[in-house]
Parts: structure tokens; C-alpha cells; sequence
């Protein structure tokens, strides 16, 4: 108990009723998500300064290790690991007094990342002050501190993430359609809400997206041949969006250039290294819901370079717009071919054409399948065009994404 310095819970404002390897190489000024008070140095750019000056042999050195039964903040007491990030351990543990479960982001000990967790409980209180029934979609931070030097954020437990769903955790493939279109509908009224609050999450990702609850109950289903057949589906697709590490204001955005998000989640802005907006996450959300409806990955995990991936984001989604390309080319000469059409140069012309080097590369282009031949829902690929748009400034907001017609079968089945 000594060592540890306990910080009280976070108290928001009560809601209106009706009202609403992660970052690399990221480059800028300041840093934290909370503008109206002093920014900490601590956030997306930072994290990543960090990542570039230590050895990954610092890194796991500087990381907690749990063990079962270890006291946390001199209060919880630790039950297992659930999961590892890059800058932090996180674990389930128990409340000793009240034996709530909980989860602790506990962060690896290295000098710049002891602000790394009131970073993230600063963009918590942003959305707190934001006074939205919103709040509820972002896993609820429950208090935080230092113990034994390790940075210690406590927030409420989740059950599952995105992630291992789409893997085949607990059996509930192939999801319901309506419950894809409930989840995607909270995925984009969430990031929506940090959006309004002038926020960008900058590293949306199955993992970041949560189940609350995975119970589940069983149903009768009609087959295609009039046959019942009894699923196991989920009792309730609440999510909670979780990880507001690497959370930016718009305006920290324009300042920083650079990699950000999980690499099969970057959009084309970023892959082409040009600046970055509010775009990155929508991008990235439309990439989940894909992997959400085809519960495997959009791009080939494999994928080994931005231009490769760009090439497949041009079979996958949607060819370049030739003005979008133009002007790219005009400054990065070599990265598109225009004529009528703009097509991204694969292999690039100024490396030498090696068969045994681009074989592979070249064979998961061909094999690569537009979302269309892959999605038989013609409104969702359509809402998928909108968020995946290659080119930001032509991409839809995700407030007006919302009122897709995709999402008129949640409104139909509310009134079932
Ligand atoms: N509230 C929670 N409830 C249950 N599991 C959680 C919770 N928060 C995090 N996890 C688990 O821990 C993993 C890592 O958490 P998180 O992404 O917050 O850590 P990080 O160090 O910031 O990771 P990253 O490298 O992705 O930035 C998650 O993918 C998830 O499996």
C-alpha cells in the first residue's frame, strides 16, 4: 500500500436524458486531448518519440509482469492478464472490499509514459464534459495511480473485444445481421460523438472495440429450406470503445505528420503521408465493420509495404480519383500511373523488378476480391464505399453516416 498513490474516481456531470504495433513515427508539437486545460506532454506523438528511442528489449523489460493474487493500488487484486498493448499490461482484477471486476491498464515503466494514463483519463473527462448519453459507448475509467512506478489506469471490465469475436471467441459466428448493423451503428455513433467533441481516436481497431456482456441466448432460426435450426446469439450487442491512449484534438492533428493507427486500419492519407484529419478513424471504422461482416481480415495480413497496401486498397475498395492522384503525383513522382484511370505503380518503377522479391506481393494482389464480390449486402457496401472513400476530403462524416439507408433495419426492428 506504501507504494502506491491512488487518484479518486472520475465524476462526470449526469447526462441528459435524450441528448446523444499501434502509432509509429508520428511527429508534432503537443500532445493530450483536454484544450482547456494544460496539455500534458503525453499522447499519440509522444508515445510514439518513445517507441522510436527504445529497444524492444527495454520495452518488455519495462513491463509489468502479473501474477495471480498481486495487490494493485493496494485495493485490487489481480486475477489474470487480458491483454498487451504496446505501451501497457492490461488484467482483470478484483476490488478487495466491494469484489467488483475490473480492468487495469497498468503502464510499462519507462520515463515519458508515466503521464500516458492521466492522458488517457483527460480524454475520458473530455467526454464527460461533452454531457451525452454518448458516454456510455467508451469503457467508464474508475479511477487510476501509481504503484511501484507503474502508471495504473482502472476501468470497467469488458467482456470481449471485436477482436476475439471475429477470431471465434465464444462461438457467436456468423453475428445476425441486424446485430453487425447494431454494433456498427454504436461504433459510429461513438466515434461520431469524439469527433463533435473535436477528437480523433487514432487508432480504431477490432481490438479497441468491446463487447460489454457476451451472454447469450438461444434461438430458433429459419433455414433457406424452411428448416429451424437453434442458434447461440448474442443477449446484447452493447460495445464500449476502449483505448483513448493515443486520443488527439483536430488541431494537434494538423501539426503532426507521420504513421498512426494499427497498419491494416491506416487509411490512404496516411499510407501516402500526406496530412491527417478526422478521416483516419472514419477510414479505419469502415475496415472493422468489413472484417465484422466477413469475420476475416479486409487485407492480407501479410501485406510488407504502404505501396503494396495501396494497391490493394485500389483491388479492395475503390480506384484512386485521377484529380486525387494527380495532385499526389505532382508531388511524389513515380507513385501513380494516369491516363483516363489512375492506378498506384506496383512494384515501384525505381526498384528493380525481382520476381523471387515481388512474387508474393504480386500473387495477394491478384488474389485480393473487391468488398463487393465479398459482401452480398448491398447497403452495407454501400455505407462501406462511403466510410472506406480513398480520397478524405470526398469520405463521408460519420454524423451523416448515421442516416445510411443500412441503418433503417434497426429502425424497422425497433418498431417490431
Ligand atoms: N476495459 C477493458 N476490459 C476488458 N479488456 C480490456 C479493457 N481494456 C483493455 N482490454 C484488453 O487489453 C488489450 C490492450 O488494451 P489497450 O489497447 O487499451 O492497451 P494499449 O497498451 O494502449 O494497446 P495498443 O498497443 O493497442 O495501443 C485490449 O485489446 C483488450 O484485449
Amino acid at each position: 500500500m506504501d507504494a502506491a498513490h491512488i487518484t479518486l474516481p472520475l465524476v462526470g456531470p449526469r447526462v441528459a436524458p435524450h441528448g446523444t504495433p499501434a502509432a509509429t513515427e508520428v511527429t508534432g508539437t503537443t500532445d493530450g486531448a483536454d484544450t482547456t486545460e494544460s496539455s500534458h506532454p503525453v499522447g499519440l506523438a509522444s508515445r510514439a518519440r518513445i517507441l522510436a528511442l527504445i529497444t524492444p528489449h527495454q520495452l518488455e523489460a519495462s513491463a509489468y509482469v502479473p501474477s495471480y493474487g498481486d495487490l494493485l493500488l493496494g485495493t485490487y487484486c489481480v486475477q489474470r492478464q487480458l491483454g498487451r498493448g504496446s505501451f501497457g499490461t492490461v488484467v482483470r482484477a478484483r476490488h478487495m472490499v466491494t469484489n467488483t471486476a475490473v480492468a487495469i491498464k497498468v503502464l510499462h515503466n519507462l520515463d515519458g509514459l508515466h503521464l500516458g494514463s492521466r492522458h488517457e483519463e483527460r480524454a475520458y473527462r473530455s467526454l464527460l464534459r461533452g454531457c451525452s448519453p454518448h458516454i456510455s459507448l467508451f469503457a467508464k475509467v474508475l479511477g487510476g495511480g501509481i504503484d511501484r512506478g507503474f502508471s495504473c489506469t482502472v476501468f470497467e471490465l469488458c467482456d470481449m473485444t471485436l477482436y476475439d469475436v471475429i477470431r471465434g471467441g465464444a462461438n457467436l459466428l456468423p453475428l445476425p445481421s441486424v446485430q453487425i448493423c447494431e454494433i456498427a451503428n454504436q461504433i459510429i455513433r461513438g466515434v461520431a460523438y469524439l469527433h463533435s467533441l473535436g477528437l480523433i481516436h487514432t487508432d480504431i481497431k477490432p481490438d479497441n472495440i468491446a463487447l460489454r456482456r457476451t451472454d447469450t441466448v438461444t434461438v430458433r432460426q429459419l433455414d433457406g429450406e424452411g428448416v429451424f435450426h437453434l442458434r447461440k446469439i448474442l443477449a446484447s450487442t452493447a460495445i464500449c470503445i476502449i483505448d483513448l491512449g493515443g486520443v488527439v484534438t483536430f488541431k494537434q492533428a494538423s501539426q503532426m505528420k507521420g504513421l498512426l493507427c494499427a497498419p491494416m486500419y491506416r487509411a490512404p492519407e496516411v499510407l501516402l503521408g500526406l496530412p491527417w484529419s478526422y478521416g483516419v478513424d472514419t477510414y479505419a471504422v469502415g475496415c472493422v465493420i468489413v472484417e465484422l461482416f466477413l469475420t476475416e481480415d479486409l487485407f492480407h495480413p501479410e501485406i510488407a509495404s504502404d505501396r503494396e497496401h495501396l494497391t490493394m486498397i485500389e483491388r479492395v475498395l475503390e480506384r484512386f480519383p485521377p484529380d486525387f492522384a494527380s495532385a499526389i503525383e505532382e508531388q511524389m513522382p513515380g507513385t501513380f500511373h494516369i491516363s483516363h484511370a489512375a492506378s498506384v505503380i506496383f512494384p515501384p518503377a525505381k526498384e528493380e523488378f525481382s520476381a523471387t522479391k515481388h512474387a508474393p506481393a504480386m500473387q495477394r494482389i491478384l488474389e485480393a476480391e473487391h468488398i463487393s464480390a465479398r459482401i452480398h449486402d448491398v447497403e452495407l457496401v454501400d455505407l462501406l464505399r462511403n466510410l472506406c472513400v480513398v480520397d478524405p476530403a470526398r469520405r463521408i462524416a460519420l454524423h451523416i453516416a448515421l442516416r445510411h439507408i443500412y441503418f433503417d433495419k434497426l429502425r424497422h426492428y425497433r418498431h417490431m
